[in-house]
């Protein structure tokens, strides 16, 4: 006799948790106080991929650790339950239309043909793409403006009372700086104000045995700078700087732990999802790791063999991501005195000082980026020519009497001063092209890889790519050192940065701890390296629950060659393996930071990297922010990426609510 479809679920649940590396009998245990509590409904088990089951078991393999104060498993099935009832308001219901349907998504193949815009990733002006599905229950429109309306000096005086002694050695720079959370000593690596200087950050000396940045510590607040003539809109200031110190860990929003959903998680339905299956074996040519040092890789990431250290850590990483639904649950692998996991020449610290949330989503650090699979990255020195390297140079090339022949890109001049900095003129090209962009000068491909990815065989006529200004840079086929003033990108972040939560809806965010002068590197955008297919795969089958990806197409010279290769056409995704530049919030126009797209490995423009400079002076503390070029008012994309919180008076969603506004009350 078949077994019954409520067996047959139970077996299916059990078998995904295997996959994904649980025991057994215990997945069978917790699934059956979860049967209980929920009484048998299956839905809440089953949705996001067995979401709930997974933070059980998490929790009920927490409750044996005697750290935690919790031993009873049903005592954390209970916890769960209350937690899935706050997430399950029947008003929340609308947000997540297309999660139900990626969990019914089974075909690992890329769909075909026939897809609504908002169905497939969108090039925003060849930057950020959007989602295919953005809308957290958080980031609606009006959401938590009307309950977190405590503005951040009232936040301060009601959180900081009890400590506020080690705060009064300490003099805010005007009157912005504002002492935090406290602790009886300052840490290495984190800025305090000296009395009597208040214009100057000081920066304690790194203790090389001490951990840095510790959350708890004493941290400076700073409000992100206002551009001149700026105002924040004050609905805006209360919303980006409140907080409810009264939240429970359970009311957390889900905002950043929805937007990393694991890839690997088989679906409900009890096939794996493509992606799954995709993910769900060590596969030849998975995740091939550039040489640390050279930089080198294969021809072709299918070429290389994969070894058994690389199937561990693809595994163990997927483990990981997949523990990290749990909200605020210590995390094993990210460290909050180093976020970079000293992958970078600096450590990168990590600190929440406004809810209880004490890390992001799991991802995998990564301080360049890596080929996920069939990306053709060939960084091969017989593809260098003489014309594209300074086979001739000796030590600083910015010190040579003639600009070496790596300046070739730039107009036979160096794009970079001898202090490292990107020359003014350079840098206010490369801003007011991204401000400006639409009255740039566009290539239009004739084969659009945008456009055959939505609709392969009847492909619609390219959109236009911005031309961009690139930088080439020496390298290792140079005959000048690694010191050499125009090796700047390459040598890695060397400011002091800081990961940080900025507020409820806008999640985590990246700040300077050191002033920045104009022009200044502060870090590349690194993430995996797909191929446009690879990423519509991904977006499309919402990668088993994942539904934010913020990849970046790398398009800055489609058009410029007949026809790009499949494998040609490429884009960084750094939702599941990245750097710190995946923290960097959004501002409209006058962000900060400015991308520009720089080269030393491959002579073309099909893979280069994505650096970030400073547009102006940044003051110790700011928020770093980039326009991700998102058009809101993009009405062949109605799904927008999210409610934009930004501050600028610039705001192209604040723009265009006004604009809807006006027409609803004028046609009243
Ligand atoms: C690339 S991530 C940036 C890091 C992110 N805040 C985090 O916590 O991981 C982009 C996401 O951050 C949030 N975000 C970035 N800029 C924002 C803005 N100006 N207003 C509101 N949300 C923003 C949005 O949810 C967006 O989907």
């Amino acid at each position: 006799m078949a077994p019954s479809a409520h067996v047959q679920r139970a077996q299916a649940a059990v078998e995904a948790m295997k996959l994904i590396g649980f025991d057994q009998a215990k997945a069978k245990a917790v699934l059956k106080k979860l049967l209980k509590v929920y009484e048998n409904n299956w839905e809440y088990i089953e949705e996001e991929n067995y979401r709930l089951l997974v933070d059980s078991i998490l929790d009920d393999q927490e409750s044996v650790d005697p750290e935690v104060n919790e031993t009873d498993a049903s005592a954390s099935v209970a916890r769960k339950v209350s937690r899935k009832r706050l997430r399950h308001r029947p008003e929340d219901s609308d947000h997540f239309p297309l999660e139900v349907e990626a969990s019914g998504e089974t075909s690992p193949q890329r769909p075909k043909l026939d897809r609504s815009p908002e169905d497939h990733p969108t090039n925003f002006r060849g930057k950020m793409i959007k989602p295919v599905e953005a809308q957290c229950p958080h980031d609606g429109e009006g959401s938590s403006s009307s309950s977190h309306t405590i503005r951040e000096n009232e936040l301060i005086r009601e959180k900081a009372p009890q400590n506020s002694h080690n705060c009064q050695e300490l003099s805010p720079i005007s009157g912005q700086v504002v002492p935090r959370m406290t602790s009886s000593s300052n840490p290495p690596n984190v800025p305090y104000f000296e009395k009597g200087k208040s214009s100057s950050l000081v920066m304690q000396e790194r203790d090389e045995h001490q951990p840095c940045g510790t959350s708890g510590n004493l941290i400076c607040h700073k409000e992100p700078k206002m551009e001149p003539d700026t105002e924040f809109p004050r609905d805006i200031v209360a919303v980006a700087f409140s907080s409810n110190p009264d939240m429970s860990v359970d009311e957390v929003p889900c905002y950043i732990s929805d937007n990393y959903v694991p890839l690997a998680l088989p679906s409900p339905q009890g096939t794996p999802s493509g992606t799954a299956a995709n993910h769900g074996t060590a596969q030849k040519g998975d995740f091939l790791w550039a040489n640390a040092s050279t930089g080198l890789t294969g021809a072709n990431s299918q070429d290389a063999p994969i070894n058994e250290d690389e199937k561990c850590l693809k595994v163990q990483v997927r483990k990981e991501i997949t523990k990290d639904h749990s909200v605020s649950a210590p995390h094993p692998l990210l460290d909050e005195n180093d976020i970079a996991k000293g992958e970078e020449i600096v450590r990168i610290s990590l600190i929440n000082e406004f809810t209880s949330e004490k890390f992001p989503a799991y991802f995998h650090y990564i301080a360049r980026n890596a080929v996920y699979q069939n990306a053709h990255v060939n960084f091969s020195l017989a593809r260098i020519d003489d014309e594209d390297c300074c086979l001739n140079c000796f030590g600083d090339c910015l010190s040579a009497p003639i600009p070496c022949a790596c300046t070739r890109e730039t107009g036979g001049e160096f794009a970079y001063t001898m202090d490292g900095l990107l020359k003014a003129e350079f840098l206010n090209e490369c801003i007011s092209m991204n401000r400006d962009p639409y009255k740039r000068h566009h290539i239009y491909c004739k084969d659009c890889p945008i456009e055959k990815s939505k609709n392969e065989h009847t492909p619609e006529a390219c959109k236009g790519h911005l031309v961009r200004k690139f930088i080439k840079e020496c390298w290792i086929k140079c005959g000048c050192s690694k010191q050499c003033g125009n090796r700047v990108v390459q040598r890695g972040i060397s400011r002091n940065l800081q990961v940080f939560f900025v507020a409820d809806v806008k999640g985590w965010g990246l700040r300077t701890l050191e002033e920045l002068p104009s022009g200044a590197f502060v870090c590349e955008y690194v993430g995996e390296i797909l191929t446009n297919i690879e990423l519509y795969d991904r977006t499309i089958q919402k990668t088993g629950g994942a539904r934010h990806t913020y990849p970046v197409i790398l398009d800055a010279d489609w058009g410029s060659e007949a026809g790009l290769r499949d494998e040609e056409a490429l884009c960084l995704d750094a939702t599941f393996f990245g750097n710190v530049g995946r923290f960097v919030n959004h501002r409209c126009f006058d962000a900060n930071l400015v991308e520009v797209p720089v080269e030393w490995e491959t002579p073309d423009h099909h893979y280069y990297h994505l650096a970030f400079f400073t547009t102006r002076k940044v003051e110790a503390l700011e928020e770093l922010t980039w326009d991700y070029g998102i058009d809101f008012d993009d009405r062949s994309h109605p799904i927008k990426a999210f409610k934009c919180l930004c501050g600028s008076r610039f705001c192209r969603d604040r723009v265009r609510s006004k604009a809807t506004r006006s027409r609803a009350s004028g046609s009243k």
